[in-house]
């Protein structure tokens, strides 16, 4: 990779645990970047308090972290603009920008996990369709926000449509204690990030029913089987499934409760109230990515199962009893 061109002004959009957590990590290393919150009030409580107390507590934020209530200024000045809503709000969130006198050749990069449920898009998809000026990259891979707000390290994967945008991209977005590798497979990295989130949401209630830990690595490695196949189908590459982007963020998110949608499907698993937890991006994308499935011929018994619990069109204990009960088959068809 080539050192030719200083990094560029960097603003963020959301300002949720990821969103702070980024913006935060590249304040520190040196760079100028703009936290973009919802509105103007959320943006002073943030400046005000240099913490997100609602969504990364305990967090004190650089002081060099401008924070702002509108894209626009912002927007204009930045080279970078990280894209961290969540995926269903992304589209809204993207129209809502297309006044903000963009810089032309942005590099728009989608940091957010998931699929829009009512088209099946992914967020590159979508930052295609809605701002068709910016170029596109993807940032994804094993990165709890909380890990990267405390500087510990982490390695994360940057897609970009062509190998010298993906490794221009990864160089602008490594930082110290923040590695990452550059791909040319947007598809494959998206992927992975949305399909490890349902599959995290069965980790979960495999956990939360008590069902043991021998049912959690069954799920876990039948579960990466459904990724690597409906991955590759959907256009990723094989070898990026297996990396940091597929395999590495399955493995976090199916480790424990610091994963939102592990603590997701442990609540569902466990029979508690759901009303109140976190942000679980599984919870949208599961039917739609059943769906695709469906639609590209690939079995994915978890993925359709998660989606079927979540519909209540099954329980857990009908589920795990149905999981158990399909023919039985060679383990590489
Ligand atoms: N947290 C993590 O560890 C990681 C998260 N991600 C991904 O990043 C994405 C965001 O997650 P995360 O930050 O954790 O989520 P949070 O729930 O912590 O925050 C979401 C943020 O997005 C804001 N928001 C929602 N809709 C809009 C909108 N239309 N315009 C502007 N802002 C909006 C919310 O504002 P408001 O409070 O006003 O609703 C909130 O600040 C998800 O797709 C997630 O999968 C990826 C890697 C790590
Ligand atoms: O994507 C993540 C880590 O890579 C965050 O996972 P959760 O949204 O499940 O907390």
């Amino acid at each position: 990779m080539s050192d030719a061109a200083p990094a560029p002004s960097i603003a963020v959009l959301g300002a949720g645990a990821w969103g702070t957590a980024l913006a935060n990590l590249y304040a520190r290393d040196g760079r100028t970047v703009t936290l973009v919150a919802r509105d103007g009030a959320a943006a002073a409580r943030i400046r005000e308090a240099q913490a997100n107390e609602r969504y990364l507590p305990g967090i004190r934020l650089s002081p060099d972290l401008a924070v702002s209530g509108e894209l626009a200024g912002a927007a204009t000045a930045a080279g970078i603009l990280l894209l961290v809503v969540p995926a269903q709000a992304l589209r809204a969130a993207l129209r809502g920008a297309r006044g903000a006198s963009l810089a032309p050749g942005v590099l728009a990069v989608v940091c957010s996990k998931g699929i829009e449920r009512e088209t099946g898009r992914f967020a590159s998809d979508i930052v295609a369709e809605e701002l068709p000026d910016a170029r596109v990259a993807v940032l994804s891979g094993p990165s709890f926000a909380d890990d990267v707000a405390r500087g510990l390290p982490t390695a994360v994967t940057v897609a970009a449509g062509t190998e010298p945008l993906a490794d221009e991209a990864a160089r602008w977005l490594s930082a110290e204690g923040f590695r990452c590798y550059a791909s040319a497979d947007i598809r494959g990295v998206e992927a992975g990030g949305a399909l490890k989130n349902v599959l995290a949401l069965a980790a979960g209630i495999v956990s939360g029913r008590g069902l043991g830990a021998s049912a959690l690595a069954a799920i876990v490695t039948r579960g990466f089987v459904e990724l690597r196949r409906l991955g590759q189908a959907l256009g990723g590459r094989p070898e990026t499934l297996m990396g940091l982007s597929g395999l590495g963020d399955l493995v976090l998110t199916c480790s424990g409760p610091q994963s939102r949608n592990f603590a997701y499907g442990a609540a569902l698993g466990r029979g508690d109230d759901l009303s109140g937890l976190k942000l679980a991006e599984g919870v949208y994308s599961a039917g739609i990515a059943a769906r695709l499935a469906r639609e590209a011929g690939i079995e994915a018994p978890i993925v359709e199962t998660v989606a079927a619990i979540l519909d209540n069109r099954l329980t857990v204990d009908e589920a795990a009893r149905a999981l158990l009960a399909r023919p039985l088959k060679r383990e590489t068809d």
